[in-house]
């Protein structure tokens, strides 16, 4: 399929769940020759020579050795979003094979993910649908109070691009921002959105109305938050979690908060996506749950595929890679 002079990329198909953004196919087309995960694994000796780059969308294709050891001509892998943790860099890295992704791309509306929820949560906007749509129950009453944003401590975990972003739109919300992580910002950085580092992570969870996780999944985060953190958090604090599931012990969450260590939670991502329908978590009333929604505007997916494209370009023309990610 597409123009045989064009690179060749490995896609992991072109429609609908499982494929690349259906939007984007024409454009991608103008670039590349699109080779389906499916074509290659059904005729590897034609496909695999051609292949200099592999795009992900969506998490797919997965990444391991036996691909990569199949795609002699692989320069790049490029992903979308600001997530690595679908790729192992250190085994892409011994390929020689470079990695690309799009953090500028997804930070705007991830953040405003984060501050959806949060506002969600805490006005109960979703219980508050549901009543309205039944206005006929008993339970239309006055009851359904939720919590203050305005003035609240808001404690973000994770300050990189994302996190920087939660913070200036809680400064407009008035919000106290602490702020937990690896590095400490710049003062100037701190100051122009008035946050607060805290160096102890229990500090902060003691401290917080609001925490949001806006941080990478790596060995070092997985279930940064149990049932030690979680008894750490105000009876009244939500939890917002706009990174990645694994981030959260999620049985602990549930304890929390079918018991009332904690009042509710906002979550976009989780383990596994999509949750089965019979997941306890989704019988829960103080939950707001959303399908990994943090980069899903029609402009950031563009800006993502447009990224992506950049990259690959200039990885297969020897040229210096935007947006290349580093092994640490
Ligand atoms: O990593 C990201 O940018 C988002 O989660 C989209 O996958």
């Amino acid at each position: 399929m597409g123009d045989q002079d064009l690179p060749g990329v490995l896609v992991s198909g072109l429609e609908g769940s499982y494929g690349i953004c259906e939007d984007h196919v024409g454009d991608l087309q103008k670039h590349f020759n699109l080779i389906t995960l499916q074509e290659f694994l059904e005729n590897k000796t034609q496909f695999g020579p051609k292949i200099q780059a592999v795009y992900i969308w969506g998490g797919r294709p997965a990444i391991d050795q036996e691909l990569l050891g199949s795609l002699p001509s692989l320069k790049i892998i490029a992903s979308a979003g600001v997530g690595l943790d679908h790729l192992d860099l250190k085994l892409i890295a011994s390929f020689g094979v470079k990695v690309a992704n799009t953090p500028q791309a997804v930070s705007n509306p991830t953040a405003d993910m984060g501050m959806a929820l949060l506002l969600a949560a805490a006005r109960r906007v979703v219980e508050g649908h549901m009543l309205a749509s039944a206005p006929d129950t008993e339970t239309f009453s006055t009851n359904w109070v939720g919590q203050e944003v305005t003035g609240a401590t808001l404690g973000l975990i994770g300050m990189g691009s994302i996190g920087y972003k939660i913070a200036q739109r809680a400064k407009a919300f008035e919000m106290k921002v602490l702020y937990h992580n690896r590095r400490r910002r710049k003062l100037e950085e701190e100051e122009a959105v008035g946050a607060t580092y805290c160096e102890s992570l229990d500090d902060l969870l003691q401290r917080s109305d609001f925490v949001l996780l806006a941080v990478s999944l790596t060995p070092q985060t997985q279930r940064l938050i149990g049932k030690r953190e979680l008894s750490l958090m105000k009876p009244t604090a939500i939890l917002i979690n706009i990174g990645r599931g694994l981030l959260v012990d999620q049985d602990a969450l549930m304890e929390a908060l079918q018991t009332g260590i904690i009042k509710g939670a906002a979550l976009d991502v989780t383990y596994p996506e999509p949750l089965p329908r019979d997941h306890p978590l989704l019988k829960l009333s103080n939950v707001v749950l959303t399908p990994h929604l943090g980069s899903a505007t029609h402009q950031a997916r563009r800006r993502m595929m447009e990224n992506l494209v950049q990259s690959i370009l200039a990885s297969v023309s020897g040229l210096p890679v935007p947006n290349e990610v580093l092994l640490k």
